[in-house]
């Protein structure tokens, strides 16, 4: 073991762009030998290193001069750290890994330091074996993160008296080639923590540390050693303000800063020189590179700087604290592991060492033996370690002895071993002086383990925790994520359900409003279709009491047939047409009467007669036009007396319906009956008045049709039995009498006369047996109405006679109350039958414009019942999604576990050993051990 200062050298790179651009200009002068910088501007200070790099230094001149020494050393069996500082973007990745791995010019120290060791392995005597492991992490926010197994994210830091200060847990690959360790690094690479800032595109934003293991062996002897290379590529150093760093970027910075800071504590309480106390516990990085700052390993720190001076106050501060650093004192040492033989010899010399130390202890209580009983010991017989008693005077280890137990402490005990001169205790307390530990109390050795141990734990216990935190909180930050992605996702379901949900309510008030619409107006048609159907009713009701007044009236005809003379005088038209028809009559029965008694009848009288005759005929066209009006205005008044009836029915059947309700009315309001029932009886004669008037008039009307029908059947008689005279006197014109024929054509003219009158007559006795028939059927019309007039004034009675019960059935004042109520009702019923009458109609229009509306409505519905339906399949479709979207998460969950469970079957695939022979190929170890030659399950 010897003492050595850390190596600090000193790279400057180019300008970069916005050096230019912001107007720096270099400001580094290096001297001649390339030890030491100063910058323009600041003349007076010079700062030199153990080497320093201009801005066009090639990578294999740094590796060259500043790592190649320790590649060397750690294959020797030393610890070796290579870290680079400096202010971000000042080339630290660039020195450390270089611009491409693969690049043979450009690529950093190491790759090169890679490739270094398996050459020095290969150089080696073949009888040593050699293992090489790597390890990939990063600081990152104050948590190592493995970078070989990025799940582990909080890796404690352990220390035991072998091993020192290291990460428990990290993934330690074995590797047998440098392209083995260079998918390592890529692997690893890929996993790092870097963000884009104003200095750095790709600015790492965690301290990485590759650490690289080689134990060797000699398979001969048995010795082995083992040295660990830590290469540190630390996060820029860097003022906020510039980077232009914000939010998590800036809590990065401000952790970096913190680290950093640390790290120059630990170099200034190294440096000072009156510090006790070295704060490596103060951060993880200090922690990592406890061995390495003032401890066992060859260090070299690459300082890197900008030569600009647009970053001149960042490279002074980054100078000086190479400077500092260069003053720290390591104490590197080979960690070997002693050979059997060697072994065999130390444990020989304990042994030994062992039977000195009983014989003395045996000594020794002899000696407190006699010394307790009070007898004395002489002092050239005092016990020493060396068996020998002090009478040749020779110094004894145990020297407390020699004061004649005035150093006995107060239990009488005597530690022979207080001195630290014990062998063992020698030992261990020079172990102990070999790391630099961090507290100052001097501690026993087993005190010392016990807080290790202690110390170890609660650190593992403090990382799980962290871990544990960081997870809950990765996990509370996941959840809250969803949250906010289920709210938004919510959000917008709610607020469509909401839509749908005010349309579907809007749809189905429409809908009720439309089927209570629909309700109402088939109530409302139900009801008219009622009372239509009691109108009905009661027109055939009416017109039954009709066929019985014509009967009636018909039976009155009869009676009164011989009382014709009593009828009403017609009006004078017909006075004077039945007096034409008459005179007509009185004519034509003359001249037959003259054709009957006289055979010579002139000529130009029976042409008279025949005009005559032609005359009657259009009378009695005339007659039969006359009939057919009458007929029309019997029609008319027909419909009168069904409307009277009708009428008189409703009124009679409302009225009886009152009564009914009446008689269960209650008894009061007795005083203003007998008035109102006055008023009622007086309504009642009133109208039956108004009836009896106009059954009157039906009456006179009817006798003066009679009346008219008699004249004409009594102008017909005549006129038949002028004819059958005419007839009877044609038909003996051919036998006796002269022929009144013209004196020209004497021969042909009573023939011609003959036909025609034999047609006339003919035609005449159609028409008459026509008008006839007519008469018949006018007479059996006019009977029936009769009839039915009697009918009426037969139902009058009784209903009079009804009245007059009722009147006698209600005589006391409850009764004349209910009256005045009914006979209100009555008025209103009657009221409401009208207005019913007119609503009917209004109604059926009405019902048939609503039926249209009812079916457009249930159009409008079949519609928003689609909508309704492409509404659900929408909210069905979007629950659909949100389930594949939970399933998804849930995938993506075990997906995680699963990969997780897999890296911790990758851990423990990648602990497997791949040897390697000094001088030879590494495939004969491996074919001996494990066939497997790449650690990478990819
Ligand atoms: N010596 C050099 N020669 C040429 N280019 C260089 C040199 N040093 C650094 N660079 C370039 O400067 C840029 C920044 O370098 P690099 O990423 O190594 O800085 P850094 O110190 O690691 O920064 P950070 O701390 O932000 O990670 C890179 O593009 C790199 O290629």
């Amino acid at each position: 073991m010897s003492g050595n200062n850390i190596k600090v050298v000193c790279r400057f790179r180019p300008q970069n762009k916005l050096e230019i651009k912001e107007g720096g200009v270099p400001i580094i002068e290096l001297n001649d030998e390339g030890t030491s910088v100063t910058l323009k501007g600041e003349a007076t200070t010079n700062y030199a290193f153990d080497k320093v790099f201009g801005s066009n230094t090639r990578q294999e001149q740094v590796f060259d001069y500043s790592v190649k020494s320790i590649v060397d050393d750690v294959v020797a069996g030393y610890n070796g750290t290579v870290f680079a500082y400096g202010q971000t973007g000042s080339g630290k990745t660039f020195t450390m890994m270089g611009s491409d791995i693969d690049d043979t010019e450009n690529k950093g120290i190491i790759p090169r330091i890679v490739e270094q060791i398996f050459e020095s392995i290969m150089l080696s005597p073949d009888t040593i074996e050699f293992t090489v492991k790597v390890s990939y992490m990063e600081i990152y926010m104050e948590k190592v993160r493995d970078l070989l197994n990025p799940s582990k994210d909080n890796l404690p830091i352990h220390e035991d008296k072998t091993k020192g200060v290291y990460v428990k847990g990290a993934l330690e690959v074995y590797v047998s080639s440098t392209e083995e360790v260079y998918e390592v690094m890529r692997r690893g690479g890929s996993n790092r923590v870097v963000a884009y800032t104003n200095m750095n595109a790709e600015s790492s934003r965690s301290h990485s540390m590759v650490l690289i293991t080689i134990t060797q062996k000699n398979v001969d002897t048995g010795a082995a050693k083992s040295g660990k290379l830590y290469l540190v590529d630390l996060a820029g150093s860097e003022k906020v303000g510039k980077t232009g760093a914000s939010g998590q970027t800036l809590e990065e910075a401000k952790k970096i800063n913190k680290s950093l800071t640390a790290l120059g504590m630990v170099i200034n309480s190294l440096t000072d020189g009156k510090s006790s106390h070295v704060p490596y516990r103060d951060s993880k990085l200090t922690r990592i590179l406890q061995e390495s700052l003032g401890g066992n390993s060859r260090t070299t720190l690459i300082i890197n700087c900008s030569p600009s001076s647009y970053n001149e106050a960042e490279t002074i501060s980054t100078l000086r604290f190479g400077i500092r650093a260069k003053t720290i004192k390591n104490k590197a040492k080979v960690n070997a592991d002693l050979s059997p033989a060697e072994l065999k010899a130390a444990l020989k010399k304990v042994k030994g060492e062992a039977v000195t130390y009983r014989n003395y202890i045996t000594a020794l209580e002899g000696e407190i033996c006699i010394w307790r009983s009070g007898g004395t010991v002489p002092e050239a017989q005092w016990a020493s370690p060396s068996g020998n008693n002090n009478a040749n005077g020779s110094s004894s280890p145990g020297g407390a002895l020699t004061n004649g137990g005035s150093d006995i402490n107060s239990s009488g005990r005597q530690t022979p071993t207080s001195n630290g001169s014990h062998p063992a205790v020698k030992s261990v307390a020079m172990g102990n002086d070999e790391r630099p530990f961090t507290p100052t109390i001097t501690l026993e050795k087993d005190e010392r383990d016990q807080f290790l141990q202690r110390e170890n734990e609660l650190t593992e216990l403090i990382a799980e925790k962290e871990t544990e935190l960081s997870n809950r909180e990765k996990q509370v930050q996941d959840l809250q994520e969803e949250l906010n992605q289920r709210k938004e996702h919510e959000k917008t379901i709610v607020s469509d359900n909401q839509q749908m949900t005010s349309e579907l309510g809007e749809a189905k008030i429409q809908l009720e409003k439309i089927m209570y619409e629909n309700k109402e107006g088939m109530i409302t048609a139900d009801s008219l279709k009622e009372s239509n159907q009691e109108l009905s009713e009661e027109l055939d009701r009416l017109r039954q009491a009709l066929t019985k007044l014509q009967q009636q009236q018909q039976e009155n005809a009869a009676n009164h047939g011989t009382k014709d003379s009593k009828l009403p005088p017609t009006p004078a038209k017909q006075v004077d047409e039945s007096l034409v028809v008459t005179e007509k009559e009185k004519t034509i029965v003359q001249t037959l009467q003259r054709l009957s008694n006289n055979a010579n009848v002139p000529a130009n009288e029976v042409v008279l007669l025949q005009k005559e005759l032609a005359e009657s005929k259009t009378m009695v066209e005339h007659y039969q036009i006359v009939i057919r009006e009458l007929g029309i205005g019997k029609e008319l008044l027909t419909k009168k007396q069904v409307e009277l009836e009708s009428n008189y029915g409703a009124l009679e059947s409302e009225y009886e319906a009152l009564l009914e309700k009446a008689v269960t009315e209650e008894e009061q309001q007795q005083e203003t009956l007998s008035s109102h029932k006055t008023m009622l009886e007086q309504k009642y004669a009133a109208k039956r008045e108004s009836h009896a008037h106009e059954i009157e008039d039906l009456k006179k009307q009817i006798a003066w049709k009679d009346q008219q029908e008699g004249k004409l059947a009594v102008a017909i008689a005549e006129l038949k039995m002028a004819n059958e005279e005419l007839q009877d006197f044609i038909s003996c014109q051919p036998h006796g009498a002269a022929s009144p024929t013209p004196p020209t054509s004497a021969e042909h003219t009573p023939t011609t006369s003959e036909k025609d009158v034999e047609a006339m007559r003919k035609s005449m006795a159609q028409q008459l047996a026509e008008f006839d028939t007519m008469k018949k059927a006018l007479m059996r019309d006019l009977q029936s109405r009769c009839e039915r007039v009697v009918d009426l004034e037969i139902s009058l009675d009784e209903t009079r006679e009804q009245y007059a019960n009722v009147l006698r059935a209600t005589n006391n004042k409850a009764q004349q109350k209910k009256m005045v109520f009914l006979e209100r009702n009555l008025e209103q019923l009657t009221n409401v039958q009208k207005q019913l009458v007119e609503q009917n109609s209004h109604l059926k229009k009405e019902m048939a414009l609503a039926e249209r509306k009812l079916a457009a409505r249930n159009e409008r519905i079949i519609n928003l019942e689609g909508l309704l339906y492409d509404a659900q399949e929408k909210l069905k479709s979007q629950t659909e999604r949100f389930e594949s979207q939970m399933q998804a998460l849930r995938d993506r969950l075990n997906l995680a576990r699963t990969n997780q469970k897999s890296a911790m079957a990758f851990t423990g695939f990648n602990r497997i050993a791949k040897p390697l022979r000094g001088g030879v190929a590494a495939q004969d170890s491996t074919d001996k051990r494990d066939k497997r030659s790449s650690w990478l399950p990819f």
